[in-house]
């Protein structure tokens, strides 16, 4: 039987009960940096050479040459003509969506004119060269290929890398078809670490990129962080998470999936449902008993469950709600009745889906919004992939002859009040007589 964990907020020790839980083990956070250090370190130094050994090492697959571990356009291609239609439909369906939803988020040049002829603005560009991680350890994630590649593409960048591990050499038809759709310019079969920092370092072979975006285990996390920098990287996103608010009034069965449906990914990811009614938490807990053993991934859901899963009986949603900022879970369901009515109260959640009948897998896959979010409670700070992480902003200042005068005398004063003496003069040049500038 599974062991699940169930707290209530009146316990005496609740809250230090839910801080143990939302922490990552820090020991075992501390080996992992241990170890994506000392691959990095390695990477950088022996580039290919390095690459090769720990794809042989982590992914058991053997190349003699890293121009090996990359798949001609022409192999994506293939991929895509050999899908089945029902699968390939799909592809095409939740790429038409991904696309139609990020379109929407394309930022553009701006500027404005004051009436004595100065310009002020600014510039958007798009990234030149972007690293695309796509995960592939323990699963293989299509999904993730058109989630990355949709919004750098929709925002112009120029050239999109793309990693992802294919354990044992074996390679997932969907990603392939996914990377043929989305027009990827090139794709390396490594993964971990050691592609993070291909990516950020060069390789004799694999590129350098300016940024490193998408979703990754504890070690491409772990390694994202490290390489932040000297690349750029869009942010954390690890071990999947979900937080269920439940009025109880939904089928327990539906929760008890949605939580799995997070649980499956990683023995890492967390599942946590909040309800104010202790029948329903109950009949969840009952169904996940039961469910549990018809699922294909149990092992993984089961772990995940019982080391990082817990079932919280709330006063009320007032309540759940304030928890669930302190959480600021990746994934959060607002299963209530009217949720519109709740979302106002939510500040830190990665994406928050409303409704009995919008299950968070929706936006995995095809609801259009993007599904690579901040986890591990950095949606305090951070948003999800977006267009807006494949466009830099340059901002642009044409002062007039006027302007110069004006602008001049007021970073004059600063600039002599900072002692700067050269930038008081180089602005003073421009609307005074030589012999009228003073030190
Ligand atoms: N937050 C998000 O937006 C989001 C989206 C999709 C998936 N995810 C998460 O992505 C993760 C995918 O993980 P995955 O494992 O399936 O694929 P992955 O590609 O992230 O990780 C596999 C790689 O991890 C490395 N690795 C594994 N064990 C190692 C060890 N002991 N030492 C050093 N390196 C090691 C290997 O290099 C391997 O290639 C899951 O945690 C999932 O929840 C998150
Ligand atoms: N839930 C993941 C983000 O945490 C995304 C995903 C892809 N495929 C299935 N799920
Ligand atoms: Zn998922």
């Amino acid at each position: 039987m599974i062991q699940i964990k169930k707290l209530s907020s009146t316990d005496a020790g609740f809250h230090a009960a839910l801080e143990k839980l939302l922490a990552f083990e820090d020991a075992h956070d501390a080996a992992v940096d241990v170890t994506v250090a000392g691959i990095l370190k390695d990477i950088k130094k022996r580039g290919d050479e390095a690459l090769l050994e720990y794809t042989h090492r982590f992914d058991h697959l053997d190349a003699n040459s890293v121009a090996e571990l990359e798949l001609p356009r022409s192999a994506l291609k293939q991929a895509l003509q050999g899908l089945p239609a029902n699968q390939r439909n799909a592809l095409e369906q939740a790429a038409v969506r991904v696309r139609a939803y990020h379109e929407k988020q394309l930022a553009q040049s701006w500027s404005y004119t004051e009436p004595d002829g100065t310009l002020l603005g600014q510039k958007i560009t798009p990234l030149s060269r972007v690293g695309l991680y796509v995960p592939g350890g323990k699963a293989s994630y299509p999904s993730s290929v058109l989630m990355n590649a949709i919004p750098a593409k929709v925002a112009g960048v120029s050239e999109l890398i793309m990693v992802t591990p294919t354990p044992g050499g074996e390679k997932n038809n969907l990603v392939l078809a996914a990377a043929a759709i989305c027009e990827v310019d090139r794709l390396f079969t490594i993964g971990g670490a050691q592609a993070v920092g291909a990516l950020a370092y060069g390789t004799g072979t694999v590129p350098r990129v300016d940024k490193i975006v998408g979703p990754g285990n504890e070690y491409v996390a772990a390694a994202k962080r490290r390489v932040f920098g000297v690349v750029g990287i869009d942010m954390v996103a690890g071990p999947s998470e979900i937080l269920v608010i439940c009025d109880g009034k939904t089928d327990p069965d539906w929760i008890a999936m949605d939580l799995f449906s997070q649980a499956e990914h990683d023995e890492l990811a967390q599942a946590i449902l909040l309800s104010p009614d202790a029948a329903f938490i109950d009949a969840v807990a009952e169904s996940i008993a039961r469910q549990l053993e018809t699922m294909p991934r149990k092992a993984v859901i089961r772990a995940s469950l019982e080391n990082r899963g817990v079932l919280i009986q709330v006063k009320d949603l007032d309540e759940a709600c304030a928890i669930a900022n302190h959480v600021a879970p990746e994934h959060l369901e607002l299963s209530v009745e009217q949720p519109e009515k709740w979302v106002d109260k939510i500040n830190h959640a990665g994406a928050i889906f409303l409704g009995r009948y919008t299950s968070e897998a929706l936006g995995d896959y095809c609801a259009g919004p993007n599904h690579v979010l901040p986890t591990s409670r950095t949606a305090r700070f951070s948003s999800p992939l977006g267009v807006y992480d494949f466009q830099k902003r340059s901002s642009l200042i044409q002062v007039s002859e006027q302007g110069a005068a004006k602008l001049g005398a007021i970073a004059s004063i600063l600039a002599h009040g900072e002692g700067l003496q050269a930038h008081a003069m180089s602005a003073e040049y421009r609307f005074m007589n030589r012999t009228d500038i003073q030190d």
